[in-house]
């Protein structure tokens, strides 16, 4: 099980102090969509180039046009781009396409995918490589999680890594270390803490010992 650190509300110079304060306990730094919004794939250069042992995600919640858009990020340094399980058949599959033209990885963000279980058995046969269910900012706000979603998808995902997305903190994490997903995206989990050093090295710990 990995943790990938999930930077939105930051511009880069903070996107660059923050990963230096948690490096050593994350796996994936992951150039969340405000971030791409607010100062494009240059955000995945920049945190690319300063932290090079780490992967990064460009979490571009690309819609259409994927082989362009992965082709960019793989471009801008990107390890992996996230394309939206809500797109057409065809996108995902250019996506998976030129990322493997690229060497790189798919990660298909199933936000807003409303026959879950079916998509994620559809999207599967693609050759992506990881499925990650997610709660957005806007339902997080009335209270809603991941964590029945994460169980349908280990149920029924054979080939991707699964992964679980949204509002996850130290109070949750047990409960998401209990489904066994292959990867963990933590945001304000780790930005909004007062000592985000000691909350991602708290993290990393339970994944490591399962619980
Ligand atoms: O993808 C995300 C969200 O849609 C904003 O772009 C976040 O990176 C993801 O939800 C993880 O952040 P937290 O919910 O703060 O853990």
């Amino acid at each position: 099980m990995e943790l990938q650190l999930a930077l939105d509300l930051v511009d880069i110079p903070q996107a660059k102090q923050l990963v230096k304060e948690v490096e050593p306990f994350i796996d994936i730094i992951e150039i969340g969509t405000p971030v791409v919004i607010n100062e494009g794939l240059r955000a995945v250069k920049e945190l690319k180039e300063a932290f090079p042992s780490l992967r990064v995600l460009a979490d571009l919640k690309i819609m259409d046009a994927a082989g362009y858009e992965v082709m960019k990020a793989s471009e801008a340094g990107a390890d992996i781009v996230t394309v939206l399980g809500a797109s057409e058949d065809m996108t995902i599959k250019g996506a998976v396409e030129e990322a493997r033209k690229q060497g790189k990885q798919i990660l298909v963000d199933m936000i807003s995918v409303k026959n879950l279980e079916q998509r994620a058995i559809e999207v599967d046969a693609f050759g992506v490589d990881y499925i990650c269910v997610h709660t957005g900012y806007d339902l997080q706000a009335v209270g809603k999680n991941s964590f029945e979603d994460l169980l349908t998808i280990k149920r029924v995902v054979k080939h991707a890594k699964t992964a679980i997305a949204g509002g996850i903190k130290l109070s949750t994490l047990p409960e998401v270390i209990k489904a066994n997903p292959d990867l963990v995206i933590v945001g304000g989990g780790i930005t909004a803490q007062d000592d985000r050093a000691a909350a991602a090295a708290e993290m990393q710990k339970m994944i490591k010992q399962g619980s």
